[in-house]
C-alpha cells in the first residue's frame, strides 16, 4: 500500500503498523498499515460494521492491539503487550455520543482540558475557541439551552482548546441536518488547517470525505482497502469493492483480448497498462456516470431504464443490448424518457479494469 506522507527524515504525526484488533474473541480489524503526517486530514470511510470505530478507538487508547503497533510523533505508544492510556496520548477526540457535561455552562465545558494553564490564559484560551466555531456570547449557557448544532460545535471546541496536534472524530456531524453538516465540515476543515492540526475521521458518508479530507482510507471487513486522495480513491480504486463503494458506477462484464484490449459490451477498449490477465480471461470494466456521454447516432445503442432528475443533471440508469446496465451523468436540459432509445459514448479519463 502506497504512503505518501511520511517525508523524509520526519516521523509521521501518527503511523499505525499491520494493527489488529478482536473484540469478544473475534478478528474486528486486520492487517492495518497508514501513516498520518502532521496537519493532514484524513476520513476512514466504510459500509457499517467494517471497524472505523473500533480503529478509531485503538489509536485513542480505548481499545487494545491484538497485533501491530501504532505510535505517535515517532514514539510507540500501543502494542500488543499494551499501550499508553488515552489521557497520556495527547490526542482530541469527538466522538458520536458528544456528551457535554450537562451541569457545566458551555466556558466550564471547553475549558475542561485547560487545567495546566493559568487562569487568565485559560479564559482567553476558552474565548479564542469558542470564536473560531461560531460561538461568541455564549459562553455562559448551559447544554440544554444550545440548538443541536450549537452543542456539536461546543463539543468540538472543547476537543481542539487544549490545541492538540491530533484529532480524532467518530461520526461528528451525524445528529445535525444535512445543510448544518456541510456547513460545520467546511468550516472545521478551515479551523484545522488554520491551527495546522491534524485529524482522522470515521464517517459512511462518502461527500463527507471529500469534502473534509485531504486523505481517505476505504475500510471493508476490518481491512483498510485503499489510503490515498479522493482523486485516487475515486478513479484508480485499488479494489472492486473500493470501486462499487466509492461514488457511483457500474463494473461491466469484459474479455482480455491481449496485452492491451478488453472486449466489453460497448466494444474493445484500450487498457493503458499492460493486462497481466491471459488472452480470453474475465474481467471488469469501470463505468462511471461521467464516463458516458451522449452521442448523436454514433456510439452504441442503449434503452434508458430510469432517470432520476438532479437539478443541473439528470442521472440515467442504461440497458445495453446484452441487458446490462450502466449509469450515466447527462446535463439535464436532454431529456429522455423511460424506454426510450439513447445514443451514448464512453469518454474515459481513467480506465480502471479488474481481472477476475
Ligand atoms: N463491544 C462490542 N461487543 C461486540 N461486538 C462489537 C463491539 N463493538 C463493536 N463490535 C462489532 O465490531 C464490528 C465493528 O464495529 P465498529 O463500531 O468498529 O464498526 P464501524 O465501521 O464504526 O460501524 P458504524 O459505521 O456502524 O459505526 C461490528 O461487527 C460490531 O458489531
Amino acid at each position: 500500500m502506497s504512503d505518501s506522507t511520511t517525508r523524509p527524515g520526519t516521523p509521521p504525526l501518527l503511523q499505525l503498523a499491520d494493527v489488529a484488533c478482536d473484540i469478544a474473541g473475534n478478528r474486528i480489524v486486520e492487517q492495518v498499515s497508514f501513516s498520518l503526517a502532521p496537519g493532514e486530514l484524513a476520513c476512514l470511510l466504510g459500509p457499517s460494521g467494517c471497524g472505523k470505530t473500533t480503529l478509531l478507538r485503538a489509536v485513542a487508547g480505548f481499545q487494545a492491539l491484538a497485533h501491530g503497533s501504532i505510535a505517535l510523533r515517532g514514539r510507540e505508544v500501543a502494542n500488543v503487550r499494551g499501550g499508553d492510556a488515552p489521557e497520556r496520548r495527547g490526542v482530541g477526540f469527538v466522538f458520536q455520543d458528544l456528551a457535554l457535561f450537562p451541569h457545566l455552562r458551555v466556558d466550564a465545558n471547553v475549558g475542561f482540558g485547560l487545567d495546566t494553564l493559568a487562569r487568565g490564559d485559560r479564559a482567553a484560551r476558552i474565548d479564542q475557541t469558542l470564536a473560531l466555531l461560531g460561538l461568541d456570547g455564549l459562553q455562559r449557557r448551559f447544554p440544554h439551552e444550545l440548538s443541536g448544532g450549537q452543542q456539536q460545535r461546543v463539543a468540538l471546541a472543547r476537543s481542539l482548546a487544549p490545541q492538540p496536534d491530533l484529532l480524532l472524530l467518530d461520526e461528528p456531524f451525524s445528529s445535525l441536518d444535512a445543510h448544518l453538516r456541510v456547513n460545520l465540515r467546511t468550516e472545521l476543515r478551515e479551523v484545522l488547517k488554520r491551527l495546522g492540526i491534524a485529524a482522522l475521521l470515521v464517517t459512511h458518508d462518502q461527500d463527507e470525505a471529500f469534502g473534509f479530507a485531504d486523505t481517505l482510507g476505504v475500510m471493508h471487513a476490518g481491512r483498510l482497502l485503499q489510503w490515498g486522495t479522493g482523486f485516487d480513491v475515486y478513479h484508480r480504486p485499488a479494489t472492486a469493492f473500493v470501486a462499487k463503494f466509492v461514488g457511483e458506477g457500474r463494473l461491466l462484464r469484459a474479455r482480455v483480448l491481449d496485452a492491451s484490449r478488453i472486449d466489453t459490451a460497448v466494444g474493445a477498449i484500450l487498457t493503458p497498462d499492460a493486462m497481466q490477465a491471459a488472452p480470453g480471461s474475465e474481467a471488469h470494466l469501470l463505468l462511471r456516470p461521467d464516463d458516458v456521454r451522449p452521442a448523436n447516432g454514433d456510439g452504441f445503442e442503449t434503452t434508458v431504464v430510469a432517470a432520476s432528475f438532479r437539478g443541473a443533471e439528470t442521472f440515467y440508469t442504461l440497458r445495453l443490448h446484452n441487458g446490462e446496465e450502466i449509469a450515466a451523468l447527462f446535463p439535464s436540459h436532454l431529456r429522455y424518457a423511460v424506454g426510450q432509445t439513447v445514443h451514448a459514448r464512453l469518454d474515459l479519463q481513467h480506465v480502471v479494469v479488474f481481472a477476475d
